[in-house]
């Protein structure tokens, strides 16, 4: 693996949708400066550098005002290129982190200082090469207050997952609602699959990310607005959103940040609903001590 991978469009369009004040991205990631932030050794992917100041230039220009930097697997589990994203965004922005396991407590607690809110499990074997059940769940029981855990996995293996996921004793998120085929349609296999998770427990949020990842039929991505729009209506109070910048492995499909802003008022048609989905939400999960 030598050539690094563009994965993100270099001129998105501005967006129809204009999102509430103090909208949040709650899904994206940042690459390196690899000069500064080396990729780790067990990369599946190598990108180019999409640092800080890419992320927030592209912020601005889809009108929103924060940004939830999710360590990408690229980066393993050394989190300074994330940490550093988020100390260089005076505030407007917040992290989750990937981490060994065995972190020690201090360990947390300086992840904590430099404004992690929780720890990403990912099963995507494309991506890791292991997933340790039991040790996700030691290091899940002694995260810092207030912290959540993210999970990313893909729809066949939900049920599976299930009594792992059972155990975690912390707010669960689960990563582009655990990848379903949206072309099933709202009421199909994998939502009512991911449905019956979702009211298993009141804790367990969902990002309703992604329609370029989920809908093969391409932009405009109808069969995602189809499938999410009613996930979005019944749960609307654990539902969050974001662009997943900078598209990691979607170099041969590679979407319009535009575009996908333009996604949300067709799953979320109230400006209530948009409120939530943007601001509250991931206000309560990110910045509680300013609700
Ligand atoms: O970023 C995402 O949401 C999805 C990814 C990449 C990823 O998760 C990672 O590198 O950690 C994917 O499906 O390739």
């Amino acid at each position: 693996m030598s050539e690094r991978i563009i994965s993100w469009h270099d001129a998105p369009s501005k967006p129809t949708y204009v999102p509430p004040a103090g909208a949040v991205d709650a899904h994206c990631h940042v690459f390196g400066p690899m000069a500064q932030f080396p990729f780790s050794a067990k990369a599946k992917y190598l990108p180019e550098d999409a640092g800080p100041d890419m992320l927030f230039a592209l912020r601005d220009h889809l009108g929103f005002a924060r940004n939830v930097i999710v360590q990408a697997s690229c980066h393993g589990t050394d989190n300074a290129a994330t940490l550093d994203a988020i100390a260089k965004s005076e505030g407007k922005a917040r992290g989750v982190a990937v981490v060994d396991p065995g972190i020690s407590e201090l360990e947390l607690a300086a992840l904590h200082a430099g404004g992690m809110r929780g720890i990403r499990f990912n099963f995507l074997k494309r991506l890791v090469d292991d997933a340790p059940r039991d040790r996700f769940l030691e290091v899940a029981r002694r995260l810092p207050a207030g912290w959540h855990v993210v999970i990313y996995f893909e729809a066949d293996i939900l049920e599976e997952l299930r009594p792992f996921m059972d155990a975690i004793p912390v707010p669960l998120v689960i990563d582009h609602m655990g990848r379903p085929d949206v072309a099933q349609g709202p009421a199909g296999p994998d939502m009512k699959a991911f449905r019956a998770l979702l009211d298993s427990r009141e804790d367990i949020w969902f990002k309703a990310t992604c329609p370029d990842r989920l809908d093969p039929s391409g932009d405009p991505w109808n069969a995602f607005a189809d499938a999410v729009a009613p996930l979005v209506a019944d749960y609307q109070d654990r539902v969050l959103w974001g662009t997943d910048w900078p598209h990691p492995n979607m170099q041969d499909a590679i979407p319009d940040d535009g575009h996908l802003v333009d996604m949300i008022p067709r799953i979320a048609p109230t400006a209530e609903l948009q409120h939530k989905l943007l601001v509250a939400n991931p206000m309560r999960l990110y910045w509680p001590e300013e609700m």
